[in-house]
């Protein structure tokens, strides 16, 4: 089926050409953002969904996009976009961390350029006829203080060019390491510092619990007086209240904002005062930053769609589209290995380990581990995926831990998982041939060599002689046709696995027989999901 993608956001035309180009369905409503009762109604036709800031991907939203399988954001913030909600539906969502990056740092700076020299009204007034020349006295940025809060690639590239301004740069950024900031010629500073020093603020950090409000009445009134300050980050960051009123006392002396809390911004505090410069959320409205977020949203997107590459995902583990053809097998082994001890476990599950041994050891773990985990969560919800499986495991509780280690036995490498519960530990290992099928190779540490079927019977059996031969006579009484049949055994006399391939899913009856024989210490239909 050919994947269609919907485009609900104003994005450049190089978007719709790739997707067309990709082989795969666009249609382009740029308006339908804005609509969200439209959108709402239309969402479930799509496998895709390309977005700037306007659109809004709530739970509601989600709800009803039965289909939907990866959301791009066409730009960097994403916090229009409830990533809780896609994760738990398995929804990937990525952006394009770079292509506007150039292009918002360099509206910062105009924007301070235009708040220390009050370019907007200047130009207002001389188009007026006023020619209020003593009126407009401005500020020089040379030598003084630009204070940085949030210093990763935006923030990086205003304080190099902040720096090319002879200004003297100071960052506060937690996850800025002292030899970065060295590297990058700031001084990182706490905020309190940053606050007391600074002759300008500019914001640069994402909107999160953490730095919502980060300049609030309180912090803000910590600043220096005379400070101008410039927010082409997030509405939402500033209290723009208490920002107003201490425009209006003077205390700061101009502001500039590309961002407001409520968008688009009909009214806000900080609108019609003196010295405060708007723009409606342009900081990556530039040709260049919007052709490069376009290209790179849809080549995304279409890399999913059809290859299974992952890449600027912020729930899911990178692969590239090569790492997904070479690991296809051994992702689906992943996934059957965990189908498997799902489907065995009945009791809640408080850990999972997984053992990657020999090859399997060298590839994407990350990936292989939301697969195990997918597989395993299955049989709770057989809507989860490798993108929502993770995130029901942690709200489990569960507990995962990795072991890696060199080929240690005669296969070049396998995936073994072992998972505990209060009462008992579970374990099976698997390897990919070069057929590329997926095998069980160990249960319960006994040896097996069973390919992976649609319809599976798992029985449990001290070793005897009679009881295979009773299995297929109760089996064939219940006109279960067997299609295939495997064996294992610990040692002679020992314990005894045997796994039958059936033609289809088991009678919960034929279950209750079988265990009624009293001849089976486990007796468990398996159901796989076989593309
Ligand atoms: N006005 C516009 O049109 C645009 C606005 N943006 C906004 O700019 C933001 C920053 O973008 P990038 O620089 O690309 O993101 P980034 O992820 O490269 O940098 C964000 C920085 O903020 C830091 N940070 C996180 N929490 C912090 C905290 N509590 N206090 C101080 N620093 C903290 C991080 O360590 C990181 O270095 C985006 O999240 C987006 O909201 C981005 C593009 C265009
Ligand atoms: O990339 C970002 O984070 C932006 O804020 C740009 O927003 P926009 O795509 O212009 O609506």
């Amino acid at each position: 089926m050919v994947p269609k993608v919907l485009i609900s956001d104003e994005l450049s035309d190089a978007a719709v050409q790739i997707f067309r180009d990709r082989g795969i369905e666009v249609d382009f409503q740029p308006k339908l953002g804005k609509d969200k009762e439209k959108l709402a109604e239309i969402i479930g036709n799509y496998d895709g969904l390309a977005i700037r800031s306007a659109t809004k991907v709530t739970a509601a939203l989600l709800e009803k996009a039965t289909n939907l399988k990866v959301v791009g954001r066409a730009g960097i913030g994403v916090d229009n976009v409830d990533k809780e909600a896609a994760s738990k539906k398995g929804v990937i969502v990525m952006n394009t961390p770079f292509g506007n990056m150039i292009t918002t740092a360099e509206h910062a700076i105009a924007m301070m350029f235009a708040v220390a020299r009050q370019i907007p009204e200047a130009s207002a007034s001389t188009h007026a006829g006023k020619w209020e020349k003593s009126k407009f006295m401005g500020v020089e940025l040379t030598a003084k203080t630009l204070g940085v809060i949030g210093a990763g690639n935006i923030g990086g590239i205003v304080c190099d060019r902040a720096k090319g301004l002879k200004m003297k740069v100071i960052a506060y950024d937690p996850f800025l390491s002292e030899e970065k900031a060295e590297k990058m010629g700031v001084e990182k500073v706490e905020l309190e510092e940053l606050l007391r020093r600074a002759d300008f603020i500019t914001l640069h950090v994402p909107l999160t619990d953490s730095t919502r409000n980060i300049l609030s009445r309180e912090n803000l009134a910590k600043t220096k007086p005379g400070v101008r300050i410039i927010n082409c980050a997030r509405g939402g960051l500033v209290d723009e209240e208490a920002l107003a009123e201490m425009l209006k006392s003077g205390h700061v002396a101009g502001a500039a904002f590309d961002v407001f809390s409520v968008e688009p911004a009909e009214t806000n505090p900080l609108f019609n005062l003196p010295n405060v410069v708007c723009t409606p959320h342009l900081g990556a409205s530039t040709s260049e930053a919007q052709e490069n977020v376009a290209l790179q949203v849809a080549e995304q997107m279409a890399n999913y769609l059809l290859d299974g590459a992952v890449e600027n995902a912020l729930n899911m583990p990178s692969m590239t589209a090569d790492e997904a053809r070479v690991m296809g097998p051994w992702v689906k082994l992943a996934e059957y290995l965990g189908a498997f001890i799902g489907q065995m476990t009945d009791e809640p599950i408080t850990a999972i380990n997984v053992t990657y041994d020999g090859t399997a050891s060298t590839m994407n773990l990350r990936a292989l581990e939301c697969a195990v985990i997918a597989g395993i969560m299955s049989r709770v919800n057989p809507d989860v995926n490798m993108v929502s499986a993770p995130v029901i495991a942690k709200e489990r509780g569960i507990q995962l831990s990795t072991t890696t280690q060199d080929k240690s036995g005669v296969f070049d490498g396998y995936i073994k998982i072992t998972v505990v519960t209060d009462k008992r530990e579970r374990s099976i290992a698997g390897t990919c041939f070069s057929d590329g099928k997926p095998r069980f190779i160990q249960i319960k540490g006994i040896n097996v060599d069973a390919e992976v079927g649609r319809h599976m019977l798992y029985t449990t059996n001290k070793d005897v002689p009679g009881i295979i031969g009773k299995l297929g006579t109760l089996l064939g009484e219940n006109k279960v046709n067997l299609a295939n049949f495997t064996l294992g055994r610990a040692a002679a006399g020992g314990e005894a696995i045997a796994i039958a391939y059936l033609d289809e899913a088991l009678d919960a009856k034929v279950v209750s027989e079988l265990e009624a024989t009293g001849l089976f210490q486990q007796v468990k239909p398996l159901e796989f999901n076989i593309a």
